[in-house]
C-alpha cells in the first residue's frame, strides 16, 4: 500500500485549527496525523487522494482567517514499514479476551483469542480506536454459523476474530492489492480456511445473497456512498457494524442507514473516532 505524506502549515497555527483539519482530511480518507511545527503531517493512501477534494476543505475553512498551504511526499514504503514495526507495533489486549501481536513478537499476553499479525504496509493491528472498537463489538456479537463480510479488510484482522468466534464463512474485501495480498498471508499465518479475500469494492457486491453480519470500518464517505450497497445484502435481522468516522458524523450515517431500512442499536466512542451497530428491520 503506498501512501502521501501531505505537510500543512496553518497561520495561525493552534491545537483547535489541527484538531478542525484532521477531521476534515480523515473525512476524504486521511489515516494518521502527527502534529509538527507550525502544522501537521497527514497520510493517506494514493489510491484514496483526492487532492480536488482537499483544496475544497481548505477554500471551505470553517475557521475565519486561516491560511493553510500544504506540500505533498511519498514516504518510502520500506524504512517507513520498518520504522513502524520496530517502533510502533507491540503486542495489544482488546476487552482482555483477545491479543493481536506479529511473528516478530516473542513475549506477549495469552488471551483466549490469540491473532497473529504481520501487517507490512496494511491498516489493521488492532491499535487503531476504530479497530479495537469493532473488535471489542465482535468480541460481543453472536458469530457463530453465520456469514460475514469484511468489507474494507486492510490486515484483514476483523474477518480473523469473525472466523475465531465461530462465523461460519467470511468474505473479505479491500480495494487495495497489499490489502488483499496481506490478508492472504495473515490467514494463513492463523491456519484459518473458511475466509475468501477479493480485490474491489462495493461494486462486487451486486446480486450477492444476503450476510448476516456486515462489518465496515472505512470512513464517512465511502460509508455513506457504500451503504446502499451493504443494506441489498442485508436481511431482516442482518447486523451493521461501521466505523472511520468522528463521533459528531454519526447523525448522519444514522439517517442514512435508517433510510435504508436499518434500526440504531448502539455505538462505542475512543478519542472521537465512532462505531456503530445497526440492525435491518425490512
Ligand atoms: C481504516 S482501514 C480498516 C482496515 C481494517 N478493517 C481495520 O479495521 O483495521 C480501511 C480499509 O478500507 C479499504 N478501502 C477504502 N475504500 C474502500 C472501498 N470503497 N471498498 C473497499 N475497501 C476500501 C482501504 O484500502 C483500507 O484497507
Amino acid at each position: 500500500m503506498k501512501y502521501f505524506e501531505v505537510t500543512f502549515t496553518a497561520q495561525p497555527c493552534n491545537e483547535i485549527i489541527t484538531d478542525v483539519l484532521s477531521g476534515l482530511t480523515a473525512d476524504i480518507g486521511f489515516e494518521s496525523f502527527v502534529e509538527c511545527e507550525n502544522g501537521m503531517k497527514a497520510y493517506v493512501q494514493q489510491s484514496q487522494f483526492d487532492e480536488e477534494a482537499l483544496k475544497q476543505v481548505i477554500e471551505n475553512f470553517p475557521i475565519p482567517d486561516t491560511i493553510i498551504t500544504y506540500s505533498i511526499t511519498e514516504p518510502e514504503d520500506k524504512n517507513w514499514n520498518e520504522e513502524w514495526e520496530k517502533n510502533f507495533f507491540q503486542p495489544i489486549v482488546i476487552d482482555n479476551r483477545c491479543v493481536i501481536h506479529s511473528t516478530f513478537h516473542k513475549d506477549y499476553p495469552k488471551a483466549e483469542y490469540d491473532i497473529v499479525i504481520n501487517p507490512q504496509m496494511a491498516f489493521g493491528t488492532g491499535h487503531h480506536e476504530t479497530t479495537s472498537s469493532i473488535l471489542g463489538e465482535l468480541l460481543e456479537a453472536d458469530l457463530k454459523g453465520k456469514s460475514v463480510l469484511d468489507m474494507g479488510c486492510g490486515t484483514s484482522i476483523l474477518a480473523i476474530l469473525a472466523s475465531m468466534r465461530g462465523a461460519e464463512k467470511v468474505t473479505a474485501i479491500d480495494i487495495d492489492d497489499w490489502c488483499v495480498n496481506n490478508s492472504r498471508d495473515n490467514i494463513a499465518l492463523n491456519g484459518i480456511s473458511n475466509i475468501t479475500v477479493e480485490l474491489g469494492d462495493a461494486s462486487l457486491l451486486k446480486g450477492h445473497e444476503p450476510f448476516d453480519v456486515i462489518i465496515a470500518n472505512i470512513n464517512r464517505n465511502i460509508l455513506l456512498q457504500d451503504m446502499p450497497a451493504y443494506a441489498a445484502c442485508m436481511k431482516k435481522g442482518s447486523e451493521l457494524y461501521i466505523s472511520g468516522f468522528y463521533t459528531q458524523d454519526i447523525p448522519v450515517l444514522r439517517e442514512k442507514a435508517e433510510s435504508l431500512g436499518m434500526e440504531y442499536v448502539h455505538h462505542r466512542e475512543k478519542h472521537n473516532w465512532a462505531a456503530v451497530k445497526f440492525i435491518m428491520k425490512k
